[in-house]
């Protein structure tokens, strides 16, 4: 065998490529057809990808739930004010506030494990955004309980939780502050974090974060909030406001921290983010789940129920192909990650 042979590993490890380059050989199963060419296959479980080194301060055991939601629920005044009788205000007392309540959430049950990649989905007012925040524990339920196990960060509205008097620059500080990092964990990370917001960030660092536009809001959240050491990442809705490139940093860094093994709860109207991320959908509708499973298959019942018969289902040969096709990106980007990775490091194979 010359030099010039790439020297195979064995199944399922780093090999070098014909190219000179690394990649991974992806594992035979005994059950494969004779002749079936496994270097080929495209499923992502096949690829034995090394953990990435990170530094997530996990709570939970390894195999445990890190969220077990049981029968939550909650409740929510209507506050809308309306004209009282003369009537009721003699009798009620005089508040102009309607007292009807209505329940967003009810009798919601699922667990989540650890590096689940779950997809929030349902139609304005389904109870999604709520459902988020019950996990983030800024609000609490009225029935049952939603138990998390690990660290939050949350990117549930707009604003990121900032403080709008704050610059940037202090809400920087006050966040990673509030996670638990040190101040000098914080300096470490700072300019990684401006970095990744880009250079209007930069600019605008000492100015009231109130004055941020919602594009320049997003992208400090968002660096900031995926800086943090957190096991649980949620995200609602927010990547719409950034720009295309913007949006396309923002994918890379939450398919990196999937590749660490963190957690990712996503709220999104857009199809194509939702399948790219998300194994596993979640459906709610009139705040109840009325759905949970592959993530294309929810996605399919949620646009039927959406559009009705206008929507015309995959066939199932059609999904699986879809299916493949997104797992064959998914290796191709892991792949690519991986060898900048190396590259970073300088390391040889
Ligand atoms: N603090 C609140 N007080 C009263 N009602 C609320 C409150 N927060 C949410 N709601 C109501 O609860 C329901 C669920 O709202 P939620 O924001 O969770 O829906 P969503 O699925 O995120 O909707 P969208 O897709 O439009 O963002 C809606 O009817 C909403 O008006």
């Amino acid at each position: 065998m010359s030099d010039a042979t790439p020297q195979l590993g064995p199944v399922g490890d780093l090999v070098l490529g014909e190219n000179g380059k690394p990649r991974w050989r992806p594992e035979r199963r005994p059950n494969d057809p004779p002749g079936y060419d496994p270097e080929h296959k495209r499923t992502l479980a096949d690829y034995h990808f090394p953990p990435v080194p990170s530094t997530v301060d996990w709570k939970s055991q390894p195999g445990e739930p890190v969220i077990e939601v049981e029968n939550l629920g909650i409740e929510f005044l209507r506050g809308r004010k309306r004209n009282l009788s003369l009537r009721e205000i003699v009798f009620r007392g005089g508040s102009a506030h309607d007292r009807e309540t209505f329940w967003a959430l009810r009798n919601l049950n699922f667990t989540v494990g650890r590096g689940e990649a779950v997809g929030l989905v349902g139609g304005n007012g389904g109870g999604k955004s709520t459902l988020l925040k019950m996990i983030a524990g800024t609000l609490l339920p009225d029935e049952g309980r939603a138990l998390v196990r690990d660290g939050v960060a949350p990117l549930i509205e707009l604003t990121g939780g900032f403080i709008g008097e704050l610059s940037a620059r202090e809400n920087v500080y006050l966040t990673a502050g509030l996670h638990g990092m040190s101040r000098e964990e914080i300096d470490e990370r700072f300019d990684d974090i401006v970095d990744f917001a880009g250079p209007q960030v930069r600019a605008g660092l000492d100015v009231p974060y109130r004055h941020f536009s919602s594009g320049m809001q997003v992208r400090l959240g968002f660096a900031v909030i995926t800086c943090l050491d957190e096991p649980i990442i949620l995200v609602d809705e927010v990547l719409a406001v950034g720009d295309a490139a913007f949006r396309e940093k923002c994918y890379n860094r939450m398919e990196n921290l999937l590749d660490q093994g963190r957690t990712l709860f996503l709220v999104s109207h857009s199809s194509g983010d939702l399948l790219r991320f998300c194994t596993r959908g979640l459906y709610l509708n009139g705040g109840e789940l009325v759905g949970d499973g592959p993530m294309d298959e929810i996605m399919d019942r949620y646009m039927s129920d959406l559009m009705g018969k206008a929507h015309q289902s995959p066939t199932p040969e059609e999904m699986a192909d879809q299916r493949l096709a997104r797992e064959d990106g998914q290796i191709k980007r892991r792949l690519q990650r991986e060898e900048d990775r190396r590259a970073r490091l300088g390391s040889t194979i």
